[in-house]
């Protein structure tokens, strides 16, 4: 891990939320001890599904909301107490936007970068983000993936050193979503310290250089993307294999643990490999039946095989 002082340090993080009604007005713990550290020039995901305390970490850590308990500090400070200073030197995209519905985007960018003493090149990020299409049409006219892509501009806007961006993908075509991803690569080379969130394991996989894993407001597991694989992979070896034959197969004497499925006319996909002895019945089955596959791949483990294992307690 790098000596350099980390942009982003939380330490034990706790949040309760209420009192709820529903748990006799006692209160909701939402973050029970999350810890993390970002750096400059990397992008750090928080990795986890619906509720599991990626925003509330996030609020947290831009000062947003007040911890119950443990630390945060941020490019050094604590962000409850931020300075303007501390604050241009951060962007954040929130989830929902955050945008007003009544102006215009170029509008709201120009006026977000006036506040800033450096400001980004906002008709840069507007031709990169392909916001000049609708650029002058109401925010609150504007589809989900296009207000998402205005919230990345205002979090640009300042040329800042961290930013935060809350579930970046979500809504996005697959066209905006690589014109999203490329920016974001681009601001890691840059140095920026990128913090965000996501519950999709492929935006995980394709941007992290480090991922927390978040289960219930509780780190379960840390590392690269790399690393989280192969240690899952240390513990049961259990994978899919996919083959391309003639469509239409099916062998109802496979074992009971190896599932059949077949997404797409000729292509299969057989879940639960995790021996020799599985292929063995695979093969036998194909010679029995006259099968010869014209593919044949094992698929690695994914960092989904990863995360579902850790988030159902290895129950998978
Ligand atoms: N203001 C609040 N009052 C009560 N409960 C809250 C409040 N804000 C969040 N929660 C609860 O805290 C938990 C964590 O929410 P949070 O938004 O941090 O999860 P998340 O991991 O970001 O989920 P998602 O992927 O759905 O955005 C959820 O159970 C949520 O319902």
């Amino acid at each position: 891990m790098s000596t350099v002082p980390p942009s982003l340090l939380i330490e034990d993080l706790l949040k309760d939320f209420g009192p709820v009604p529903a748990l006799d007005g006692r209160m909701l713990r939402v973050l029970n001890g999350v810890s993390l550290r970002a750096h400059a020039g990397s992008i750090t995901t928080l990795l986890g599904s619906n509720g599991a305390g990626k925003s509330t970490t996030l609020a947290c850590a831009q000062g947003l909301l007040k911890p119950d308990g443990g630390t945060v500090r941020l490019l050094g400070e604590n962000p409850l107490n931020a300075s303007a200073v501390l604050r241009s030197r951060v962007g954040v995209m929130l989830q929902d936007g955050g945008l007003p519905p009544s102006i215009r985007p170029i509008q709201l960018l120009r006026h977000v970068a006036s506040m800033f003493a450096a400001p980004a090149d906002i008709d840069a990020l507007i031709e990169r983000l392909g916001i000049n299409e609708f650029s002058t049409t109401n925010i609150r006219r504007l589809s989900g993936g296009q207000k998402q892509r205005v919230a990345l501009a205002a979090a640009l806007a300042g040329n800042p050193e961290v930013v935060f961006l809350d579930e970046p993908s979500a809504g996005l075509d697959p066209q905006s979503r690589s014109a999203v991803f490329d920016l974001i690569l681009e601001l890691r080379t840059a140095g920026l310290c990128i913090v965000l969130t996501t519950h999709l394991m492929e935006d995980a996989q394709k941007l992290s250089d480090y991922v927390y894993i978040i289960d219930k407001g509780r780190n379960v597991a840390e590392g690269s993307v790399a690393e989280l694989t192969a240690r899952a992979a240390e513990g049961a070896e259990v994978r899919a294999l996919e083959f391309t034959a003639s469509a239409g197969l099916c062998s109802p004497g496979l074992p009971a643990h190896l599932s059949l499925g077949e997404p797409s006319p000729g292509n299969y996909r057989v879940d639960g490999v995790s021996g020799p002895e599985d292929l063995a019945a695979l093969t036998e089955w194909w010679r029995a039946d006259g099968v010869f596959p014209t593919a044949l791949s094992m698929q690695p483990r994914s960092l989904e095989d990863v995360f579902l294992e850790i988030a159902s307690g290895g129950q998978k």
